[in-house]
């Protein structure tokens, strides 16, 4: 929480960093587990989200799965007391090295992103004298209605096996004695807030379920990734996203084989809203057209408006409430255009040093920090 005591600690504090409110985090963490084991869900967290340790040791105990993208977070998610068992891996590019890292750790499933890949892990499986499970990830071509860069279920997207080329997959599969088939695997993309399209998920899902049961796969499982998204605009109104009635539109849609179960891939809907950039404001330059507030994290720090246009509520800490507010453009020191936080953001009258904080930063800040112009790799601070 950001009452009057935390940003008072906070003005001892060099600035820029990422504060976690790790009693928020808990309570998500909490009302996602109620909600899902309400249906017998399981839910892996996407790594790629958020890596901070203190925050992969809460998700850890409270019992959810890894969902790793690289040979590093698998290792990662292995150290942390992830239970292999419990551990997927997914990613269009995976090396020989990272496939190895695997292996070597029996995790859960690999998530095959083409053809190819399914004969490189059965070959490697059988030096090591091993069996991989693997789940194929299918490209549904269903629209998720996203920001472009973020939409990853569509055919023109790199992600998954086109279905034209399952045919393929299974004779693969057939030939391929050190590779057992479990479940199949979508993800359509990220920050979807229109639950009717994982309905439409579902539709797809539920046709491709039962073609791999007419060619004679029996699935254990179901995993229909993650991309619920959060509220960016009023993350005080929403900060624990509705799981109840995400994961009941999965129950009601999604039909289920006795014994099949269904996973799960959440990274932004857990870890988006206790996570927040707390920043200084350097100059206050006001120009004839616009007035800059220039601070001392950006892009560097925070890349997605940057990279998406994305939206963080940006809120001034020090400023009086009540003083007239103006508009300001956010801006970051970095040497690129494109180093702004937010466009037009009315504030109240803001001063050099002046505490400020961009909200819902939690998922996809500080994992795509960079060094650029040299800068420090920005550090965390936590409620407790
Ligand atoms: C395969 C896969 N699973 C899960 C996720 C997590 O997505 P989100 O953070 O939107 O829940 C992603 C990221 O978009 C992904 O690519
Ligand atoms: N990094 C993106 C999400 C990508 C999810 C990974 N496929 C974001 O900030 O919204």
């Amino acid at each position: 929480m950001l009452d009057h005591n935390t940003v008072a600690r906070f003005e001892a504090l060099d600035t820029p960093f990422y504060y976690y409110d790790l009693e928020l985090l808990q309570k998500t963490l909490a009302s996602c587990k109620v909600a899902s084991d309400k249906y017998g869900f399981h839910v892996h967290y996407a790594f790629k989200a958020n890596f901070n340790e203190r925050v992969l040791k809460a998700i850890q105990q409270i019992g959810f799965g890894a969902d790793c993208v690289s040979g590093n977070e698998v290792k990662k998610a292995i150290e942390i007391g992830f239970d292999p068992g419990k551990v997927v891996f997914a990613g269009v590019g995976k090396s020989d090295r990272e496939i190895i890292e695997g292996l070597e750790n029996d995790i859960y499933c690999f998530n095959v992103e083409s053809v190819q890949e399914l004969g490189i892990i059965n070959d490697l499986a059988a030096k090591r004298g091993k069996t991989a499970r693997v789940a194929i990830r299918i490209n549904p071509n269903v629209d998720a209605h996203t920001h472009h860069y973020i939409t990853t279920g569509l055919e023109e997207n790199k992600f998954g096996v086109n279905q034209w080329e399952l045919k393929t997959c299974v004779e693969e599969l057939r030939k391929s004695s050190n590779l057992q088939l479990i479940g199949i695997h979508f993800h359509i993309g990220s920050q979807i807030t229109n639950l009717d399209i994982f309905k439409s998920l579902c539709v797809k899902a539920n046709e491709l379920s039962q073609w791999f049961e007419e060619h004679g796969f029996q699935l254990q499982i179901l995993n229909v990734g993650g991309g619920f998204g959060v509220d960016y605009y009023n993350p005080d109104e929403s900060p624990v996203n509705d799981f109840e009635s995400y994961f009941e539109i999965f129950n009601k849609f999604l039909e289920r084989k006795p014994n099949q179960e269904v996973h799960f891939e959440l990274g932004r809907a857990l870890v988006a809203q206790c996570g927040n950039l707390i920043s200084r404001i350097l100059y206050v330059k006001n120009g004839l057209k616009k007035n800059f507030l220039i601070l001392d994290a950006g892009m560097t720090e925070l890349m997605r408006p940057a990279l998406y246009q994305a939206y963080h509520k940006i809120q001034n800490l020090s400023a009086d409430k009540n003083a007239e507010t103006v508009k300001y453009d956010v801006v970051g020191p970095i040497c690129e255009s494109t180093d702004w936080l937010g466009k037009e953001v009315e504030l109240p009258l803001s001063k050099r040093g002046d505490l400020v904080v961009l909200r819902t930063a939690g998922a996809y800040g500080q994992v795509m920090a960079s060094g650029y112009n040299l800068r420090d790799i920005v550090r965390s601070e936590y409620s407790s």
